[in-house]
C-alpha cells in the first residue's frame, strides 16, 4: 500500500480553544488511484490532505507511507518524501508572486536531493512550461499573470520533481470553467500515466471523475 492511515486523529489546541478536526480516520491509498474528497466546510478535508502530504502531524493514530511509519521517520526522510513522492496544488496555488515563472516552477527542485545539473533542471522546467503553453512567460513575475496562467505555473511546479501523487486542495476554487476543465484534464492525464491524485473539491461536477469518492462529515469519513 502506498499510503495507509489507521485511526488518525487531529486536535488543534491553543490556550483558549480545542478543536477536534479529525477523528478515527482510516484510509488506504494505492498506486494509480484518483480519490475525490468532498464534504461541508470545516469537516476536516484540508487537515486530512495536509497530514497525508506531511505538512501537518496527526495527534493520534498511525500513518505509514510504503509500509514505513511516519512517526519513526527522520526529518530528512520526510523532507525527501515531500519533495519526491508528493506534488502539491495548494489552495490559491501559493505561488511566490514577486518571483519569476521559471523560479516558481524550479522551487521544489531546490530542496530535492535528486541530483540534476542546472541545465537539466532548466530544460525540464522549460519543457513543462512549453506543454502548458506558458513558455513565453518564463521570465515574467507571477504577479503579472492571469489566473489561468498561474494555475499552469502551479501545475508545472507540482510536476517538476516527477511525483507519484498529486495532492490538490480545491484546485479549481478560483478558476473559471474553462481553466477548471483544463486543470482537471491535466490531473486525469497524470493519473492515466500510472500516478495517484487526491483532490479535495466542493464542485459536485467532479464527484465522479475519479476512481473513488470519499465523503467527510464532522472530522469523520462518512463513506
Ligand atoms: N491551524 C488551525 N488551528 C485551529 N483550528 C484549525 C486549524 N486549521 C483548521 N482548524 C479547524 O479544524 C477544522 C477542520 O478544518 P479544515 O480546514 O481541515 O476543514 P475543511 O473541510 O478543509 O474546510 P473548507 O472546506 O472550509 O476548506 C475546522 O473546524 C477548522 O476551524
Amino acid at each position: 500500500m502506498l499510503l495507509k492511515m489507521e485511526n488518525i486523529g487531529k486536535i488543534y489546541e491553543s490556550k483558549y480553544q480545542r478543536c477536534i478536526a479529525l477523528e478515527e480516520i482510516s484510509l488506504e491509498v494505492g498506486v494509480n488511484e484518483f480519490i475525490i474528497i468532498m464534504g461541508p466546510s470545516g469537516c476536516g478535508k484540508t487537515t486530512l490532505l495536509n497530514i497525508l502530504g506531511l505538512i501537518t502531524s496527526p495527534t493520534s493514530g498511525k500513518y505509514t507511507i510504503r509500509d514505513e511509519l511516519v512517526n519513526n521517520m527522520s526529518f530528512k526522510k520526510k523532507a525527501n518524501l515531500r519533495n519526491n513522492l508528493f506534488g502539491y496544488l495548494l489552495q490559491d496555488f501559493a505561488l511566490i508572486e514577486n518571483d519569476t515563472v521559471i523560479n516558481n516552477i524550479l522551487l521544489p527542485m531546490k530542496y530535492s536531493d535528486k541530483k540534476f545539473l542546472l541545465k537539466t533542471k532548466e530544460e525540464r522546467a522549460k519543457g513543462l512550461a512549453s506543454s502548458a503553453g506558458i513558455n513565453t512567460k518564463l521570465n515574467q513575475k507571477v504577479k503579472n499573470l492571469s489566473v489561468g496562467q498561474r494555475q499552469r505555473v502551479a501545475f508545472c511546479r507540482a510536476l517538476i520533481n516527477m511525483p507519484k501523487i498529486i495532492l490538490a486542495d480545491e484546485p479549481t476554487g478560483s478558476l473559471d470553467s474553462q481553466n477548471s476543465e483544463e486543470l482537471i484534464k491535466n490531473l486525469l492525464e497524470f493519473h492515466k500515466r500510472g500516478n495517484s491524485v487526491i483532490m479535495v473539491t466542493h464542485n459536485l461536477e467532479y464527484a465522479n471523475i475519479g476512481s473513488r469518492l470519499i465523503t467527510m462529515k464532522d472530522g469523520h469519513i462518512e463513506y
